[in-house]
């Protein structure tokens, strides 16, 4: 199928380079130069800005959306719109509220599919898990665009109608902020305890066989043997975006208690009043969050000065 991708950061070079894999004949777009020119080495057709994108691709088009939240995708969308109609179909695949993408979903000529994205860098081998709202037509016109980018036929779903997706994303958003913090806490009692224990040794047991294991924990082994047992210079600043803010702000408003999340949430912002440096005796559980969102995301760790 012929799909045109715009943005081609650390995820879009992942769904250009799973989908030219699967032999899909793949447009790619990003502002940078660069960008373009590492998709066009894995095999996608170049475009140096949307209107070339819109003009290489066929009378129907489908298009995929990988682009940081908020304004770029309204801004995208203002230039893609006059050449759409209701047979063309656009993804996002980034972190959008579910809101915005219920209100431009409305708002657009073309069918609109809001996909939740999980996996980060690590879905280049794997595949992401994807999760789809909107048109039931338009998602299973796209399942062999799904079927390439997630993990197969089962890392795909369509959750409901269009926001559905993003609201499932977003809440998995409040869940990985709550699974660091408690795993962060559990090392830092560990650190802080009674035995001089070896962290990396305690994460490898834990996830073989353990009721805890995930690859959360596996991150976690992974950020020990990197950075030390102590994770060195890791500051304890979480930075981050918004979805955990959104999941409570949902929360709230139908009235289901998320206390784990929220104190997740908590942490975070806690975190933030000591500054990007960090204080040198800084929370543990938090210096794991920090970290983490490297593991995961390849989001840039707060490092204290030295
Ligand atoms: N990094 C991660 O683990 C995950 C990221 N996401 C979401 O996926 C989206 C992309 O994330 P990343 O690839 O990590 O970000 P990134 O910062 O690595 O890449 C974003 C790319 O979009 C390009 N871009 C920005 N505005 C643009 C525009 N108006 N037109 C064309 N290109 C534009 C940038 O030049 C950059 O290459 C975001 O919404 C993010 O929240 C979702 C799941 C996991
Ligand atoms: O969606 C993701 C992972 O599932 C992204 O990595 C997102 O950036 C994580 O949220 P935050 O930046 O707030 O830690």
């Amino acid at each position: 199928m012929q799909l045109g991708v715009v943005g081609l950061g650390r995820m879009g070079q992942i769904v250009v380079d799973r989908l030219v894999t699967a032999g899909h004949d793949i447009v790619a777009f990003d502002l940078d130069a660069e960008a373009v020119a590492t998709a066009a080495d894995i095999g996608a057709t170049p475009a140096d800005s949307l209107d070339t994108l819109l003009d290489t691709l066929g009378e129907t088009k489908r298009l995929w959306l990988m682009i940081p939240a908020g304004e770029a995708v309204d801004a995208t969308l203002t230039q893609l719109e006059p050449s759409l109609t209701e047979t063309d179909i656009i993804v996002d695949g980034g972190n959008s509220h579910f809101e915005a993408s219920i209100r431009r979903a409305e708002t657009s000529d073309a069918t609109y599919l809001d996909c939740g994205t999980s996996g980060g860098p690590a879905g280049a081998e794997l595949g992401f898990s994807l999760m789809i709202g909107g048109q039931q037509w338009a998602y299973d016109e796209l399942i062999p665009v799904f079927d390439a980018i997630a993990t197969g036929p089962d890392g795909h779903d369509r959750m409901g109608p269009v926001g559905s997706g993003h609201y499932v994303k977003m809440v998995h958003n409040g869940v990985e902020y709550a699974l660091m913090q408690t795993y962060g806490e559990g090392f830092e009692l560990l650190a802080n305890g009674r035995y001089d224990l070896d962290l990396a040794a305690v994460a490898r047991t834990w996830n073989n066989g353990a009721v805890i294991r995930s690859w959360l924990l596996e991150l976690c082994e992974e950020a020990f043997r990197a950075e030390g047992v102590d994770l060195g210079n890791v500051a304890d600043y979480i930075a981050g975006g918004s979805t955990g803010t959104w999941t409570v702000q949902e929360a709230l408003e139908q009235e289901v208690p998320v206390p784990l999340i929220y104190q997740a949430l908590a942490e975070r912002f806690g975190s933030r009043a000591t500054g990007a440096t960090g204080d040198p005796d800084g929370r543990f559980s938090r210096r794991v969050a920090n970290r983490l969102r490297y593991g995961f995301g390849r989001h840039d760790v707060a490092r204290r000065d030295e």
